[in-house]
């Protein structure tokens, strides 16, 4: 006996199978009998043949066929074309005798409208007219060979609307589910003494520079990050990898200083002096700003804060970065601020350029330096931080690139890398953020967008609370009138106005000068970096109440005071748009920002 029997569905009945199979055989044979038609009507050339030829059609063919070869011969159609229309008639035909093969073929409706040159106009009205009456899709159905209506037909494929199923977003759970950051600053200031772990010199220099309180996004992200290096720089056996941190909060929400306070008390209890923070932002004049507030607090203290821009020469900057000492390189870095090119020049061509010290890896700016990852400077980061020493190395340490938990893994002393992620527009896209290569990443945000509703209101993005957002309904050639009513009239200044281009930023600044009665500036790319500063400066010290630019200054720059942002081009992107109008209510304070919208482009924006 067998042990295992498999049976196969064989259909629902045998009766039908073999009916099945009968009626294939059938139209067979008369799909042959067709070819064999067609063969013999193309070889044959001379009259005896074709009559021969229609006589034993006319006995294989019902006589109304007959007629219908006939009348084809009359029109003079190509032999292909003759054949072809027969072929259909005896399809046609076989539909009629046979439910299996008319499947609702489509072809076969047609046939029928070709047909009815066949039936006599007066028929043909009479038809019409009773059929006006009946559903216009069963009068295109063909007529059984007893002229009762065949409804047979099975119409593949519904069309009826289906309600589509909303998919919803389901994302990872640290990004579904942040530690909230308040976004009212005013009413969230936590006092500084009451921000545990921070020392004493810290929080003097905090004082003397004129900060009492921490902003909410400060008071919740120092004490994370100190916590991540609670037992110091340095691993021992067992010690467990620390996890990376993403910070998403509204623009002048003071972040720089969130990351600033707890890199510069863990980094005042080193020894040796080594790179062992690195800053990456997108810009020079962002790199300097951080560079600047790095500076703040390092001042008095053994730190040094080094910065590679390209604003100076790659020579000046390898000075600054290393000197050779007893012929072994010694680094005179400790903190890095750089922007990705310039770092990725010094990893290359700077052998005495070491980051296998590295601690922090501070991307500011972050969702604007994931959309630069085409410079592949974190792979490059990457590489030479868990670059093999080699024999000459003083260190005792040896890092290799992190793989699973293990026993053995975790037993040597090791200095873990982590990356410290800022932005106001944090992507949430878990694509692009996996090109980070977080480890277990935590995120604090002042945006709730792992709800639903959420992520279609305001709540998804990162405004400041003190802002106030208008649009001015206008015409291309009004718009430098409004711009003028605004300083002039309504003295609004200082204000910065963003255009999309640089050829736009400067025919604003031209018009505006010849008009005159405004102190006016353009900041773009086209400036050289000292120029840039220069106007930024004159701008903040309030020696010009409008500056023109390009999306140059729309990220990160903190001037102080800007009481007005106009967007007098639309940005094309909502993350643009955030960034720009955040040049104005910083820190707490009020501010307004104007978009400037012509006919066309107000219900995009609504
Ligand atoms: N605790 C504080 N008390 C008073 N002022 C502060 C405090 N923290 C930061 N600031 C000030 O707030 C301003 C904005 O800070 P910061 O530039 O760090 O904002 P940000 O969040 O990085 O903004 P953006 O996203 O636009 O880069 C700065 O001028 C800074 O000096």
């Amino acid at each position: 006996m067998a042990l295992f029997m498999i049976n196969r569905y064989l259909g629902e009945e045998e009766d039908s199978e073999s009916s099945r199979e009968s009626r294939s055989r059938a139209l067979l044979a008369k799909l042959q009998e067709q070819v064999k038609a067609r063969e013999r009507q193309s070889t044959s050339n001379t009259a005896d043949e074709d009559d021969e030829e229609q006589r034993k059609r006319k006995r294989e063919e019902p006589e109304t066929e007959g007629v219908q070869s006939e009348n084809e011969r009359k029109t003079d159609l190509t032999d292909e074309v003759a054949s072809s229309a027969k072929k259909k008639k005896k399809q046609k035909k076989s539909s009629t005798e046979n439910e299996s093969v008319n499947t609702g073929d489509k072809a076969s409706d047609n046939e029928k409208s070709v047909e009815i040159p066949e039936t006599s106009e007066s028929v043909l009205e009479e038809s019409k007219k009773t059929e006006e009456s009946v559903d216009p899709q069963i009068s295109q159905e063909p007529k059984a060979e007893d002229g009762s209506s065949q409804t047979t037909f099975h119409i593949l494929g519904g069309f009826e609307e289906k309600t589509v199923q909303k998919v919803k977003r389901v994302l990872p759970q640290w990004l579904a589910q942040p530690d909230v950051i308040q976004r009212d600053i005013k009413n969230n200031l936590i006092p500084i003494s009451e921000v545990p772990g921070i020392c004493l010199t810290l929080l003097k220099k905090l004082e003397a520079n004129g900060i009492q309180s921490f902003f909410p996004v400060q008071a919740e992200v120092i004490p994370a990050i100190l916590e991540s290096v609670s037992s110091g720089l340095l691993l021992g056996p067992g010690g467990y990898r620390p996890r990376d941190i993403c910070v998403s909060a509204p623009t002048g929400s003071g972040k720089t200083l969130a990351f600033v306070i707890p890199v510069v008390q863990v980094l005042s209890k080193r020894v040796v002096c080594e790179v062992r923070v690195l800053a990456v932002l997108p810009t020079k004049e962002l790199a300097q700003q951080v560079s600047k507030v790095f500076s703040t607090y390092t001042e008095g203290t053994s730190l040094k804060v080094v910065m590679i821009t390209g604003q100076k020469s790659f020579a000046a900057e390898q000075t600054a970065l290393s000197e050779i000492r007893g012929g072994v390189s010694h680094s005179l870095a400790d903190i890095v601020v750089a922007t990705p090119g310039r770092l990725v020049d010094h990893i290359n061509k700077n052998s005495n350029f070491s980051l296998q010290h590295l601690r922090f890896l501070i991307i500011d700016e972050a969702d604007r330096m994931i959309d630069g990852m085409h410079q592949s400077w974190l792979t490059q980061v990457t590489k030479a931080v868990y670059r093999n020493p080699g024999d000459t190395q003083t260190s005792v340490f040896r890092r290799i690139l992190p793989g699973p938990i293990t026993v053995a893994s975790l037993s040597p002393p090791q200095i873990p890398l982590q990356k410290l992620l800022f932005s106001a527009t944090l992507t949430q896209n878990p694509e692009k953020l996996q090109l980070l290569d977080l480890h277990q990443p935590r995120l604090f945000s002042s945006t709730h967008s792992g709800t639903e509703t959420s992520t279609q209101s305001q709540e998804a993005f990162n405004f400041p609370q003190g802002l106030a957002e208008y649009y001015v309904p206008c015409t291309l050639s009004k718009k430098p009138l409004i711009i003028l009513h605004f300083l002039l009239r309504l003295k609004f200044s200082p204000a910065l106005c963003f255009t999309n281009s640089r050829e736009a930023a400067h025919r604003l600044y031209l018009l505006v000068k010849l008009f005159g009665g405004v102190e006016v500036a353009e900041f773009s790319s086209k400036l050289n970096p000292s120029e840039r500063q220069k106007t930024l400066k004159d701008f903040e010290q309030g020696k010009i109440p409008l500056l023109i630019s390009t999306d140059a200054a729309a990220r990160g720059i903190d001037i102080n005071g800007v009481k007005c942002v106009i967007n007098y081009d639309a940005p094309q992107y909502i993350r643009t748009y955030i960034h720009r109008v955040g040049r104005t209510a910083r820190a707490g304070k009020a501010g307004s920002a104007f978009t400037f919208l012509l006919e066309v482009q107000v219900g995009f924006s609504s």
